[in-house]
Order: C-alpha cells, then structure tokens, then sequence
C-alpha cells in the first residue's frame, strides 16, 4: 500500500533523513548512523492513525478539537512529494513536500490552503521550512502548527533543556494553570505536558549520559511544547510501549498559544494597478505575495505623488525661463504679469532653478495660461513656442539643453537593457523574494554538537 511509502534523503557517511508521505513525517534522522528520532516500537504505519514518534506535522489546530482529529489532519493526510532528493551544491540534501485542501481537510476545515514543507538534511543538521498560503480571494483563515519532534533519549530523567526560563506556561498535567518557569535549565521526573510561551529562539538539550547536546533553533515558532507520557498514561497509549516513556522527550516547536491569522491577500499573486507601475515592477511583484506587492505599489504609487509635487514646484520656475532678462540677469515671466502678485513674482525669482534634463519629463501647454505642466504618456516633450530665446547664442543653449536631455534619456533606456542592469534587477528581485518568503515562512532545525 502506498499510504505509507518513503522518501529518504541521504547524505552519505550514514546520514539520512527518513520522511513517510502519510503526514509528512520525518520516522528517523541518522547522523553518522546515529539515531536521533524516537519511534515507539508499537507505532502504527496503517496510513491512517498518526505516527507515534518521528516528526509528526500538527496542523491546523493543536490539541483537541471539535470539528476534527486531535492535532488536525496534516499529520494523517497523505502529502506529495513537490520536490525529490536532490543534491545541493554544499552537499546538503534538500526534498520539498506539500499539502493542498482536500475533500478531507475541507470536513473538518473548510478553507483552501497549500502548505509547503522543505527539509534540508546537512552534515550534522536537520532544516525545516514552512510556509502556509491562502489562495482564497475572501476569506481569512487562522491555524497553529507544530513540529511535535520526538528526540531519541538514553534517559529522559537525565536530560536538561535550555530557553524556557521566565516564560510563562500552561500547565496540562494541572487543569490549564499558568506557571513561570524559574528553572535555568528543566529537568523531567514525571508526566509533563507544558506550552511554554514565547520561548528562546533556541533550547539544548544536554544529554547528561552521554554528554551529547542537540540545538533547536527556530523561526517564527513561538511556542515550546514539552511533553512526557511517563508510565501511566504510557500504559493508556495503544501505540506505545510501557515501558519507552524514559527513551524519549518531546521538545515541539510550535505556534500554538495563539494563532496564525492569513488573511486572504496572502496569495502569491498580485494585482495591482499597471497605469502606475513600470512593467519590471509588475513582474517582480507578480512573485510575492499581493499583500507586500500592494505595500510596494503604494510606496511607489506614494514616490510619484512626491515627484509629481516636487516637478510641479521646479516647473514653475520653469516657466520663468521664458522671458529671461540677460542683462538683468533675471527671469520675469511674461504670461504671468498679470495675474501674479509681487510676492509671488519674487518667491518664483528667487528660487530659480533650472535643468534641462527636469524640464524635459513635461511637456508645456499653450493653451494654459497659468502654464500649469502637465505629462503626456509619459513621454516628454516641450512647445518651442513658449520659450521665444531672445538671441542666438540663447537659442544655442537652449537646443544643446534639448539635445543633451534627449541623448542622456536615450543613454538610459539603452543602459537598462544591458545585461549587467537586467542582472541587478534579477537580484533586487531575488532578494526582495526571498526577504517576503522569509517574512512569511516558519524556520526550525534541529543541530548535534
Ligand atoms: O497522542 P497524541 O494525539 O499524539 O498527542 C500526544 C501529546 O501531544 C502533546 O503535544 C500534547 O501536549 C499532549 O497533550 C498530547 O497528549
């Protein structure tokens, strides 16, 4: 039956990374043939109850639920394989699997989702990434995920673990009460069952016996669950030995205390208004998703507004260049005589600027009196009419200014088609990518040293 088939990610030097598709979950890491996953010698692989031990996928919910199987469906569907073993050039290994909605997860959680999972097997490191997409176009979902990682342990009773101190926690073994841990470094001696909060970005855990330390490091996971069944609730576990509870702790990464909240938008798509974007904008934005594309495309849409008003501003003095006085040396501008007030006439005087480059983006109105500029599709261009030069050597000055600007515009389109700009546009776009991804994505690993 294919309901539990593998997918074995192997590194070489007896290293590997054991994945069952039926719920995605990681049975054995071995680092140098050395295991590092508990699996319970009674654990089901009927692809249909959950696997006891490894790394069980817990999503949407954590915990017992009214619409659906206790830690949601994700760790009981079956996944696919988006990605085979592949070889990287560090010499990692890298497979990628994903869930989508289902009639299934729909029962109990009607919403459309993809959830990508990428596991990347390192020397002595196990890496995860998780990202959650919602492709709806209405409506928002929220969830907890976990990663409920089952460590391989010589005696429980003899491991410490790191991160938790000063977070508070729910404490299941006593009804839900809120505890503080004051503990540096906790210990287990019975039945645990704890959600610390906002815990460290990293716990060890020390392996007393043997010395060993395993290094949990994690992203955008909140919460730590730490779990032991001890000997009498191990005893109420059908797939689980009696006698294991010391062989094993969970240390569960998670988002558990409150929850993820995506809201519709997060789609990897984008739409936004084309009038205002450059293409290469466009095509950018089309790989994120359309919530951060539609903050870049305001920030934009914003930069114009302020070039719009800070051109506007140049272009009145602008239009004081067509009555230049030379021998005054200064500009009085004719068409304005009579409506401007003195005031107005020497504030225009006296923050005269001018460059032909900025003057060509607009091209002057006849018709407007009030010599208000305005863009034409984007493409400049100026009516020679409404700048009368009073002389030669001015009407030389003048043409070289037209002339230049063009040159310089034309310079540009050409720069921006040469491979080296395509290239740092790829990599803005690459890194504004892979900064959103981050954003929005779950990191854990899991290192022995
Ligand atoms: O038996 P399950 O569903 O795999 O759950 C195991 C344990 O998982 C832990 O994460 C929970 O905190 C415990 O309450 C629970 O008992």
């Amino acid at each position: 039956m294919a309901a539990t088939s593998v997918v074995v990610l192997d590194r070489g030097n007896n290293t590997t990374c054991t994945i069952n598709l039926h719920g995605a979950t990681v049975v054995s890491w071995r680092v140098n043939n050395q295991e590092q996953l508990f699996v319970s010698k009674q654990a089901k692989f009927d692809g249909k109850e959950p696997i006891r031990g490894g790394i069980p996928f817990v999503f949407p919910q954590f915990g017992p639920w009214p619409f659906g199987p206790q830690h949601g469906f994700a760790r009981i569907t079956r996944w696919n394989l988006e990605k085979a073993p592949e070889r990287l050039q560090s010499g990692d290994v890298e497979a990628i699997f994903s869930l989508m909605d289902s009639d299934f997860s729909r029962s109990s959680w009607n919403y459309q989702f993809r959830l990508t999972y990428r596991l990347i097997l390192r020397e002595k490191e196990l890496h995860f990434n998780i990202a959650v997409y919602n492709p709806s176009k209405e409506l928002t979902f929220s969830f907890n995920m976990l990663l409920h990682t089952y460590f391989k342990v010589p005696d429980v009773r003899r491991c410490q673990i790191t991160g938790l101190q000063g977070c508070t926690f729910v404490d299941k073994t006593r009804d839900g009460s809120i505890y503080q841990e004051a503990r540096d470094v906790v210990t287990i001696n019975e039945w645990t069952d704890r959600i610390y909060q906002n815990t460290s970005q990293e716990h060890i855990i020390t392996n007393v016996v043997s010395g060993r330390k395993m290094r949990i490091q994690k992203y955008n996971f909140p919460d730590t669950v730490v779990w032991n069944p001890w000997l009498d609730r191990a005893k109420d576990m059908s797939d689980f030995g009696d006698d294991e509870y010391p062989n094993m702790v969970c240390v569960e990464s998670g988002h558990v205390s409150s929850p993820v909240i995506l809201l519709p938008e997060n789609q990897k798509e984008a739409f936004f208004d084309k009038n205002t974007c450059e293409p290469e904008l466009i095509d950018a934005l089309k790989d994120i998703p359309k919530n951060y594309a539609n903050q870049i495309i305001d920030l934009v849409k914003q930069q114009h507004v302020e070039q719009n008003l800070n051109h506007l501003k140049k272009s009145e003095n602008l239009i004081d260049f067509s009555s230049f006085n030379e021998e005054a040396n200064e500009i009085t501008p004719s068409f304005m005589e009579s409506s401007a007030t003195p005031n107005q006439k020497l504030r225009r005087r006296s923050t005269f600027s001018m460059s032909p480059s900025q003057s060509l983006y607009y091209s002057l109105t006849s018709d407007n009196k009030l010599g208000v500029l305005q863009k034409k599709n984007g493409y400049c261009g100026c009516h020679r009419e409404l700048f009368p030069p009073k002389n030669d050597s001015l009407k030389k000055e003048w043409a070289a200014s037209v002339i230049g600007a063009h040159v310089k515009r034309f310079l540009t389109r050409r720069l921006l088609k040469t491979e080296k700009v395509q290239a740092l546009v790829a990599t803005v776009k690459g890194v504004l990518v892979c900064a959103v991804e981050l954003h929005c994505s779950l990191c854990l690993s899991h290192c022995i040293f």
